[in-house]
């Protein structure tokens, strides 16, 4: 792995070995569990673990965070590991039981600050109303779907960290359609073709 990324420059040596511990752990899981797409284990730091880091920047006062859809917990858990030496609590929300399965192991062992909910994000979302600061989806679904999703909680002060591919334009113009919102669109240190969209107020368009 490469230490050279800005964001991982800026976490402790403690926070960095239980990065190393997700990394070591997701390669042990991968050969009989394919928990990520395979091509992307070639560079597991940049593709998945300085990709979820960098939103933490994108929040920096947050204490609460809900995770969508979370896969082998990217974001979530790396914020999660990344965010407990300033009391950041995340909750994860992932429907599939094998990777929800990793995201308790890896959170038991790098004492993570981090809930699993193993459900579907729609049953889970209304709890969530007025207690999370930050919801973040990476790789979930396109932008209008994740905010008919995110409504209620965008809607009531919380902010959104979507990350987005090269698509971010036609995405934010299809939502257009539907939604009235402001959006900032954030850089991304891993990928110079992606965007990480910070939602900060939603109302749906009659
Ligand atoms: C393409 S993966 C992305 C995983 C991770 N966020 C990432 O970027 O690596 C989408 C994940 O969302 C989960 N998922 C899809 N629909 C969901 C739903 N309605 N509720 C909870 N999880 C869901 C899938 O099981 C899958 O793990």
């Amino acid at each position: 792995m490469t230490v050279s990324q800005t964001s991982l420059a800026d976490v402790s040596r403690e926070t960095l070995d239980r990065l190393k511990l997700l990394e070591s752990e997701l390669l042990r899981w991968q050969a009989i569990k394919n928990l990520v797409g395979p091509g992307t284990l070639d560079d597991i730091w940049t593709r998945h673990i300085v990709d979820s880091l960098q939103l933490l920047a994108a929040a920096p006062g947050a204490k609460t965070w809900l995770d969508l859809g979370s896969g082998a917990g990217f974001p979530g858990l790396v914020i999660a590991i990344a965010g407990q030496e300033r009391g950041l609590s995340v909750d994860l929300v992932e429907s599939n039981s094998r990777k929800c399965a990793f995201l308790r192991h890896v959170s038991r062992l790098t004492g993570a600050n981090a809930k699993i909910h193993e459900a579907r994000l729609e049953a889970v979302i209304p709890q969530f109303v007025g207690r999370a600061q930050v919801v973040s989806a990476r790789a979930l679904a396109p932008l209008t779907k994740l905010l008919e999703w995110t409504e209620p909680l965008l809607k009531t002060g919380t902010t959104g960290l979507f990350p987005k591919g090269r698509d971010v334009d036609a995405e934010l113009t299809e939502a257009a359609r539907s939604w009235k919102f402001n959006a900032e669109i954030l850089p991304s240190q891993t990928d110079s073709d992606a965007r990480i969209l910070r939602i900060t107020s939603i109302e749906r368009m009659s």
